[in-house]
């Protein structure tokens, strides 16, 4: 919806019309901008009696006392009755000189009393209010009226129309609302001289705005191929986008050639080396770049990598104070052994002691190796030793539980309070995350506890890795446990891979497969892969584990009749997990979700849908949450069901929901907002990290051949806890597990650790260097 002219006076035409004064506003939603409210009827040539009239659609909240045009049309609501839907609105100016003079002299416009408006509007007749929006000096022509008083009085019209008039002109490049508000709140009133200026603007300050787009709107004002700042904002583009392949940096050269292609590509106008060169330094002096050495960084990555370096630095900086005994620990150990009836393995025993012993160690080992296995025995032993217990009800009051036990996605935390009975969150849930760029918990106000323990560390990128240590107060002790095969984060770095190999913190890998033992297959598969010995014959069929062999074009309907088979069998949705590596190809993400819905959840008359775009939503289906919504308590990764859709009609927001059940929470998703989540018949690998299902389908073909690669087809098998089902082209298979990745991220993690002393990095630089992306 739109608002007619920015501040028109009558009603122009003869379209239907309501005017009304604001009665009151019965609801407003920020997000959505939505509103619903009640008006005093003045004027209208609709045809009805009612002297009062409830109007709802897309508008800012309404002023109360304030008239208003507003185009619609009339709907009846089921519960609520007639109804008004606006379209479009004006608001109306005081249509004669007394009124613009009282309006002028309300209590809106602080400080200007009757006699002043009377003066303004005597100067500037009867469309002050225009005059004065289009130029704050006409009111220089206004006698008797003090510089600030004027500046007051312009800056309250602008406050009360400028929002609207901004939206009106953004809305004619074909921005929609939400991109529209980002901008306006990144130029509040300057908004529309700054991009008619210099659009490149918009890629410095509004996040994910693309250099591409900056350009049509530049081209059409007629800028210059090399004008510095097309120069820059390609500069910033580049290593935005090689952020989001997940380096912490980029090599000067290489940033170069990629801006010199990126600006060259398709105009006459060659762009030299000097030319980039020259800007990149300016950039680096105003601070939107990091220079160091011939590296390149966005600002808050450098500062997360060398605040997490320096975090390291200062936590290892204390010792332990060890006041027990080898004998004291072999008998807590023993006596564990025997509550458990097992024994320890020597290198987990081994684990268990450093664990006790360092400031912060890194337990790492493939499945099944008895990760969880330790990290309980660290537990139960440190309470032992120093006189806690493990049990969170014994810490009521002024007590604070010593154990923190934390993963980076909401099903890893689930898995970890399944295994260890104790209480584990989010990390993000853990630091008191606003959901934009703060947390609660921070070097001010660090975390309470005496150990932290941080499972699936490969899946934590530098910001959160930083935005974690930053919370670590010196004397607490650290474990990050993970898993160094699988894929690293899909934020930028590759933390814990870099954390081992810089070789400065202590570090346990425990090697010996224990659930093998129970003759587990895909257990047994994983380690293959990793030890590089994966061959025809570790194909072969076992009982938890099968390889269908299938083409390109049977593979859709083999996983369909997979899933819908166990399905039959009563297997719930969630614990059956189809993995893919890719999108959109023809046995893509996409299709094979399509495809699986078609016969798991099909079209029924008496079943509710609602299409999104290619997309069309079942109640029943199977969601996965794609972005964090900390308000709603749900995390990118989360899969839940449709529980419910709704017409436009049905809810007092007047749009049409999806409503999602994550384990019993309900999150509500007006239409607008369903890219916050997609099917989940079929996920990525990429998204499955963190999450372990009973059954893996894993379709394998060579189609997928770009993607295949070690790390990915071992993150994917290892998901599976009961049964693996591979289906589709064993050589293809075969190629990826003995494909390494050679997409090396660039990241200097590794070598600051192991360079001398940290530089000190200013920390109130550090506290503004937070994105938007910083949790992709
Ligand atoms: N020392 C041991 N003796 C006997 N069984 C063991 C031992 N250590 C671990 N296990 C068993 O091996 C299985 C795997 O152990 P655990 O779950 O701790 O491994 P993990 O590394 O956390 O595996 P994953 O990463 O796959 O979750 C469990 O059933 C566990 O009870």
């Amino acid at each position: 919806m739109t608002q007619q002219s920015f501040f028109s006076e009558t009603n122009e035409d003869e379209r239907p019309y309501v005017k009304g004064e604001l009665n009151r506003m019965i609801f407003h939603n920020e997000s959505e901008h939505f509103s619903i409210a009640s008006i005093n009827v003045k004027e209208t040539n609709e045809s009805f009696e009612e002297k009062t009239l409830v109007i709802k659609g897309h508008f800012s909240p309404l002023e109360e006392g304030e008239t208003y045009i507003f185009h619609g049309s009339f709907k009846d609501h089921k519960k609520f009755g007639k109804q008004y839907e606006v379209e479009m609105y004006n608001r109306v100016l005081p249509e004669t000189k007394d009124g613009l003079i009282l309006y002028l002299s309300s209590d809106l416009f602080h400080g200007i009393g009757k006699k002043t408006a009377e003066r303004v509007v005597d100067t500037l007749g009867e469309t002050a209010v225009t005059r004065i929006l289009e130029d704050r000096d006409v009111l220089d022509q206004v006698p008797k009226l003090p510089n600030e008083r004027a500046d007051q009085l312009y800056e309250a019209l602008k406050k009360h129309q400028g929002f609207e008039h901004v939206m009106i002109h953004l809305s004619q490049y074909g921005f929609g609302l939400k991109l529209s508000q980002k901008i306006y709140e990144a130029f509040k009133d300057q908004t529309l001289s700054i991009i008619e200026e210099d659009p490149y603007q918009l890629v410095f300050h509004v996040d994910g705005f693309g250099f591409h787009r900056a350009d049509e709107m530049a081209q059409m004002q007629n800028l210059s191929y090399d004008h510095p700042t097309r120069i820059r904002a390609a500069c910033l583009y580049v290593m935005q986008k090689s952020m989001s392949a997940g380096h912490v940096y980029l090599p000067t050269e290489e940033c170069l050639l990629q801006v010199e292609s990126l600006l060259n590509h398709g105009s006459g106008t060659a762009i030299t080396f000097d030319q980039l060169s020259e800007q990149i330094i300016h950039l680096g002096e105003d601070k939107f770049l990091y220079i160091e050495d011939e590296r390149l960084y966005l600002p808050s990555l450098y500062f997360a990598e060398n605040g997490f370096r320096g975090h390291i630095e200062r936590i290892m900086e204390e010792e332990v104070e060890v006041t027990h005994t080898q004998a004291d620990l072999m008998k807590i150990i023993g006596d564990l052994e025997e509550e458990e009836a097992m024994s320890y393995g020597e290198d987990q025993f081994n684990a268990i002691e450093k664990a006790l012993h360092s400031k912060l160690m890194i337990l790492t080992g493939g499945p099944g190796t008895g990760k969880t296995t330790v990290i309980k025995g660290i537990i139960h032993t440190y309470a032992a030793l120093n006189e806690e217990t493990v049990n969170p009800e014994d810490y009521r009051g002024d007590k604070t539980f010593p154990f923190i036990l934390a993963a980076p996605t909401g099903r890893a935390a689930k898995r970890m309070t399944e295994s260890t009975g104790l209480p584990a969150s989010t990390i993000h849930r853990l630091l008191g995350w606003d959901g934009h760029d703060s947390f609660e918990r921070n070097r001010n106000n660090p975390l309470e506890g005496k150990l932290l323990i941080v499972d699936e560390f490969s899946m934590v990128d530098i910001w959160l890795a930083n935005q974690l240590f930053r919370a670590v107060p010196n004397d607490m002790q650290v474990l990050l446990v993970g898993d160094e095969d699988q894929l690293p984060s899909v934020g930028p770095g590759q933390v814990l891979a870099d954390l081992l190999a810089s070789g400065q913190l202590p570090s346990s890998k425990l090697t010996e497969v224990y659930r093998q033992k129970e003759g587990s297959k895909i257990i047994q598969l994983a380690h293959e892969i990793k030890n590089d010995a994966c061959t025809q014959a570790s194909l072969q069929k076992e009982h938890d584990f099968n390889f269908i062999p299938a083409k390109e074009h049977q593979l859709a309907d083999l996983v369909t009749s997979i899933v819908k088979k166990a399905m039959d069998k009563g297997i719930d949705a969630k614990d059956l997990q189809v993995l893919a590596p890719m999108y959109r190809t023809d046995v893509g993400i996409h299709k094979l979700n399509e495809t699986i819905q078609q016969t798991v959840n099909p079209q029924k008359k008496q079943k509710r849908d609602l299409k999104h775009f290619e997309v069309t939503y079942r109640k029943g289906d199977k969601v996965i949450q794609l972005v964090n919504q900390p308000d709603d308590g749900v995390y990118n990764g989360d899969i839940g069901e449709v529980a419910a859709i709704f017409r436009a009609e049905e809810n007092v927001d007047g749009v049409e929901q999806v409503v999602v059940d994550f384990d019993g929470k309900e999150v509500v998703y007006p239409k607008k907002e369903l890219n916050s989540i997609m099917h989940a018949y079929c996920t990525s690998i990429h998204k499955s990290q963190g999450s372990e299902f009973s059954i893996v389908i894993l379709p394998v073909v060579r189609s997928y051949r770009r993607m295949l690669r070690k790390n990915l087809l071992y993150t994917a098998i290892t998901r599976s806890k009961q049964s693996l089902i591979i289906c589709g082209d064993k050589d293809a298979f075969l190629e990826g597990v003995r494909a390494t990745d050679t997409n090396t991220r660039y990241t200097r993690l590794k070598d600051k650790l192991q360079e001398q002393s940290a530089p000190e990095i200013e920390p109130e630089e550090e506290e503004e260097q937070l994105s938007p992306y910083d949790f992709m």
